[in-house]
């Protein structure tokens, strides 16, 4: 039985958790029931522009099962979407600017919302305390924990002109502007996080692979073997069908 989770979109495989969860509530007439947005897990990924957040998201979430939430992409894809924003928000990221926290908020609620994961890497936010405070008070979720990707600006420099994907950002210009909005901005939400012990620094200036060796550990926890997936099962169908049974007259 596989234990992956899959995020919405996803093919799943005849005879996964997924498959038999379904049918077990189709029998019983029942929606598949969905955790309400507080109760979702959020980790939040910061770190300064190119210290490699995007690289290791895409390891965790092949390995943990997560869904990775990337404001800046949900950002740009809201800028190709043709929304109303569009196009302040693309001013917003040429000038390396943070976009108003309920406009990034908003996308990133009704991404989770659409998900029928439970488990979500948030990466490149929150990007000042605001943002903080916003999702705070929209959401009510409380992180797991803060992986923050420590890397020096030479290095995030020099990722940042070779990455080559043509983004309006990557350039020195904008470039020495998303350093300082990190310094002056960002780097205070992460030492929010710190008071609240919820910090786990990582020095990202290895390679990717040694970088995803130090993280794994801390994600262990979110992995479920297959035996606990088959407890849950178990649990779950022994519950539904004490719901269901009739009382006697
Ligand atoms: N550990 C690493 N060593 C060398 N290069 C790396 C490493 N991690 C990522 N890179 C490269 O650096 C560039 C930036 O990485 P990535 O996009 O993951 O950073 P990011 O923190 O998500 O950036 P941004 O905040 O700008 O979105 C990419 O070209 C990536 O391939
Ligand atoms: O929460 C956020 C995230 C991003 N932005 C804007 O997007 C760019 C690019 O972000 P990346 O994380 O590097 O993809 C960033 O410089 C901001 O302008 C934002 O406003 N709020």
């Amino acid at each position: 039985m596989s234990n992956e989770v899959h995020a919405v979109g996803d093919k799943v495989e005849p005879g996964s958790v997924d498959t038999v969860l379904e049918s077990v509530a189709m029998e019983n007439g029942v929606a598949a029931k969905r955790s309400p947005v507080k109760d979702l897990k959020v980790v939040f990924v910061l770190g300064g522009p190119g210290s490699g957040k995007g690289t290791q998201c895409a390891k965790i979430v092949d390995t943990f099962g997560f869904v990775h939430l990337s404001a800046g992409d949900l950002l740009r894809a809201e800028i190709n979407s043709g929304n109303e924003n569009g196009t302040m928000i693309q001013n917003m990221i040429k000038e390396g600017k943070i976009v108003p926290a309920e406009v990034t908020v908003k996308l990133l609620e009704k991404a989770m919302k659409e998900s029928d994961n439970d488990k979500f890497l948030i990466d490149g936010f929150p990007r000042n305390l605001d943002n903080r405070k916003c999702f705070d008070e929209v959401t009510g979720i409380e992180p797991q924990f803060i992986l923050f990707f420590d890397c020096p600006e030479d290095e995030m420099e020099r990722r940042l002109l070779g990455r080559n994907q043509g983004r309006v950002d990557d350039n020195i210009e904008t470039i020495r502007k998303r350093f300082k909005v990190f310094i002056d901005s960002s780097l205070p939400v992460v030492g929010h996080y710190e008071e609240c012990g919820k910090v786990h620094k990582i020095d990202a200036t290895k390679t990717p692979s040694e970088v995803f060796e130090s993280i794994k550990p801390l994600f262990k926890h979110f992995k479920q073997t297959d035996s606990e997936i088959q407890v849950e099962l178990v649990e779950a169908i022994k519950n539904h069908s004490i719901r269901s049974t009739p009382v006697a007259a």
